[in-house]
Parts: structure tokens; sequence; C-alpha cells
């Protein structure tokens, strides 16, 4: 087990009643404590975390070595010893977990790190006993049970941008690729067969390019490719400012019947899901090229394999798929295998050095900030809150974490429980059924400390307390 860099400077239990202090809720409880009765041990000061100000004190009431963090699907280097640096335990597996096996690792640990292909479904949430938060070391988190996790405390963190230019230029290559019939080319070289062709092989230079989804990907997509001389229509649901000489379209059947190629980097919802069918892709120009690296629900296969087969669409670039082997070298199988012109790949759109270490010092971070000192900004599925840092020298404050059931009248409940005690700062935020309370409170003592967090944590209205010193 990797050590801690940091000094204990006070036991706290020596300075507690016999059962100690009360330090967390359910969720983010150290190894071999409950939240009824087992102190944690230490108090424990290291140097600057997480962008805090270099005066400010470092939160975190627990023994760090206790937390217990599993980083699945081969998660980047930086953040594992990011993790292990804060002195966490950090266990890490290069592939997904299956449904039964995740259950079982799932059930002890405070944090876990994903991809996008872990599935944390209502089931699996269910099974973790101690799970605080969640990194989801990718842009999309439609893998994650994201209200489920709300209704149980359980913040969820992502990258919102890290990779998105790696997926931008791989899209970039694959017009290019798709253009000239590279894919096919290349297969055939390496099967001996010499075919110089020209026949509909074409410059991208002054062809349409469709953006289906105008976010972080889309939008950087639409500057590379006015640079190569493409012209740029997107459509999205919002209305967004177009980047360069770009276009937004009004409906999905205004870009379809334009573009020459379609690039589809919406996220994985209930309205994306089955986007493209076979109505869609007659809409298409004959002789048109599909790509889709957002997510391999968008796109209906079979329909997708008809109309390349038949000859409708020139190709189609495919980085992502309905149903993914869990690990390399699995078996793969799609109705796609074999169409003409038609370039497979491994879900690698965000798979680069640059990315990948970006995303794993950025979630890392996320996590570090929110177990350490309670701070949810990014979080995708949690009210975002944050509260300007204790300051070293004041001694004996702590901080309150409160995630609670977003009804009227806790704030009052709260406000009397705290009534007695010097409240310097306090930021309370909702978002849907819950809602996320921090409270600094200074000058209390070890046995108000325990008082507060009883009573807190004793409200019907509790979902998780911790309290952070
Ligand atoms: N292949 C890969 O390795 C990667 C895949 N992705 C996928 O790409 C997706 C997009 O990523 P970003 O650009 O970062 O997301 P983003 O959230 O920045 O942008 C998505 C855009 O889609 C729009 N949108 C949502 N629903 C829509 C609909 N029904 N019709 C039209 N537009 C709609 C949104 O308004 C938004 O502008 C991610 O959600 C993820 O699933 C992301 C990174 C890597
Ligand atoms: O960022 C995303 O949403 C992706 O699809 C990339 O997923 P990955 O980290 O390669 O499993």
């Amino acid at each position: 087990m990797p050590s801690t860099n940091s000094t204990p400077v006070q036991s706290i239990a020596t300075a507690t009643s016999a059962s100690g202090p009360i330090i967390a809720g359910p969720a983010l409880i150290p190894e071999g404590s409950s939240s009824a009765s087992t102190p944690v041990v230490t108090r424990e000061r290291q140097g600057s975390v997480g962008g805090l100000a270099k005066k400010a004190k470092v939160l975190k009431p627990f023994n760090t070595a206790n937390i217990k963090i599993l980083l699945l699907e081969n998660v980047n280097e930086t953040a594992v010893s990011a993790l292990r640096d804060q002195g966490y335990q950090v266990e890490t597996f290069a592939k997904a977990l299956g449904e039964e096996d995740l259950i079982a690792k799932i059930k002890d640990v405070h944090c876990i790190g994903i991809r996008s292909k872990t599935k944390l479904t209502k089931k699996v949430l269910d099974a973790a006993e101690k799970l605080g938060v969640i990194g989801c070391f990718c842009i999309g988190t439609n893998q994650v049970d994201l209200e489920h996790a709300a209704s149980k405390g359980i913040a969820v963190f992502n990258s919102p941008f890290s990779n998105s230019r790696s997926v931008a230029e791989l899209v970039i290559a694959e017009i290019v690729l798709l253009s000239r019939q590279l894919g096919d080319r290349n297969k055939e070289m390496h099967d001996g067969v010499w075919s110089k062709v020209s026949a509909n092989c074409y410059e991208i230079r002054g062809k349409t390019l469709g953006i289906v989804g105008y976010g972080h990907i889309g939008s950087q997509l639409s500057v590379l490719a006015e640079s190569m001389g493409m012209r740029v229509l997107f459509y999205d649901v919002v209305p967004l400012m177009p980047l360069g000489t770009s276009k937004q379209v009004n409906t999905l059947s205004d870009l379809l019947t334009e573009a020459d190629f379609v690039t589809l980097h919406v996220p994985e919802t209930e309205d994306t899901k089955n986007m493209i069918g076979e109505n869609e892709l007659n809409q298409m120009k004959q002789g048109s090229f599909l790509i889709n690296a957002s997510r391999g629900t968008i796109v209906q296969i079979p329909a997708l394999a008809k109309a390349l087969r038949s000859g409708h669409l020139g190709g189609a670039a495919v980085d992502v798929f309905p149903k993914e082997p869990a690990a390399n070298g699995k078996f793969f199988e799609s109705e796609l295998v074999g169409c003409p012109n038609t370039l497979l790949t491994p879900h690698i759109g965000g798979s680069t050095e640059e990315a990948q270490s970006m995303i794993g010092v950025e979630v890392s971070q996320a996590l570090i900030k929110f177990i350490n000192s309670g701070t949810s900004i990014g979080a995708v599925n949690f009210p975002e809150v944050d509260l300007r840092a204790i300051r070293d020298d004041q001694e004996n404050s702590i901080r309150l974490c409160y995630t609670h059931a977003n009804v009227p009248g806790v704030l009052l409940r709260i406000t009397n429980i705290l009534a007695e005690h010097n409240v310097d700062k306090q930021f309370s935020d909702s978002k849907g059924k819950i809602a996320y309370l921090m409270a600094d409170i200074s000058d209390v003592t070890p046995e108000q400390i325990q008082d507060i967090y009883r009573r807190v944590s004793e409200t019907p209205t509790n979902i998780v307390t911790r309290v952070l010193y």
C-alpha cells in the first residue's frame, strides 16, 4: 500500500470521547469504520492539493490510507499517481468489469474511476455500500445511472473536453480516408492486390460537411474542416454561434439532404438513440458518407449496412458500436464487417497520449477535491457548490457537507442546529431532487463536532452528511 507523505499533527481520537468523533456519513467512511461508532483516528496536514490557496487548510478528517479507490479500463497513470500521492489505496484494472465482478468489487470502495464501457447501473450502485464519488475518465456519462447516483449522494465527475481535439482530428482523417477509399486500397495492398483507381475518389476541398451536435467536438471539427476548404453546416437542438463561416440549419433533414459528409457528435440520450435509421439514411445524398464517433446506439446498424451494401452511401467510418467487447483481444462482430469503403475502429476517438494524460489529471483533481474538501464544482449530476478555503491558521474550524432531499424546510432545520455556532460562510444549491449545503463553522470543540454531525445526519432529509476538518 502506498504511504502518504503527510505528517499527522494530532490524533483526534485522543482529544475526544471514547467513541471518538464521527466524521463522515455512509459514503467515504474509512475501512473498518461504521458511521455510528468507530472514530477515524488521524488528522493530517499535507501540501496544497487540488488548487487550494497556499494558506488554505487541507481538509481530510480521515486517514487517507483508508480511502479505497478502484480504477477500471486502464485509466491513465497521471490519475493513478495523483491519487496514490494522496495516500489513497488505489487498485487498477486494465479492462471493464462485468456486472457480477463489478458488484463484488464496488461493495467497499469509496470512489470508482471508469471510462466509457463500465456500466454503473442502479443494481451496481445499490451494491456499493461506501461509494461517495464516481470519476468518468472520458466525456460521456451515459454509462452511469446519474439520477440514481445523485439520489444516493454520489457525485459524478467527467472530463468535458480533454479528448475533444483528438476526436476532431480523427474525424478529419476519416473524411480524407473515405474520400479516397483508402481503407479498401490499404486492405487490397495487404492482400497482395494492386488496384490503382480514381473513380469516385474526391478532394475534400469545397465539399459540405454536416455536423450533428455542435458542442465541444462538433465546433472544434468545424474549424478544422473549414481550414481545409470545406463548407460546414451544423444541426443542434439549441441555437449556437456558428464558428467561421459555418451555418446552423433548422432541421436534421436540411443537413442530411445537403451534406457530402455527415458526422455525429451528440451525446447518448433518449432523443438521440436510433437517431439515424433507414429514413434518415435515405435522405442522405447518393454517394455521401456517414461518420459516427459519438455513441453506438445513435445509428441503426442494420440500416447502415444496407445503405452501404446497396451503394447508396459511398462509405462510412464507425468508431462506436451498440455492443463493444469489454477488453482488447476479445472477438468483435458487426453487420458492418466487410461493407465497402467502411472504416471500423475500436472506440479510439479519444485515445491519444495527450488526451488520456490530461483526462487523468483533470478527473483525479476533481475527485481529490470532492473527497478532501467537499467541492462539487464540475459534477454532472449534483449541485455545484464550493466555499473559499478554511485558512491554515483556523485551528478549530470544520466544514459541514450535507447532501439532502430538496424539499422545503431543510435550511431552517440546519440553521437551528447551527444556531449556537459561528457559521463563517455557507452556500447551498439544488439540482432536481437533491440539494447540497456546505458550511464552514469556527471555534468548535470535538464534542460539538460530534453533536453537529449527529444532529445533521439524523435529519429526515439527510442523504449524506460529512464533517471535514
Ligand atoms: N469516440 C470517442 O472516443 C469519443 C466519443 N465521445 C462522444 O461524443 C459525444 C459528444 O461530445 P461533446 O462534443 O464533447 O459533447 P457536447 O455536450 O459538448 O456537445 C453535444 C452537442 O449535441 C447537442 N445535442 C444534444 N442532443 C441533440 C439532438 N437530439 N440533436 C442535435 N443535437 C443535439 C447538444 O446541444 C450539444 O451542443 C459525447 O457525449 C460522447 O458520447 C466523446 C469523446 C470521445
Ligand atoms: O470520452 C468519451 O465519451 C469516449 O467515448 C471515450 O471513451 P474511452 O475513454 O475511450 O472509453
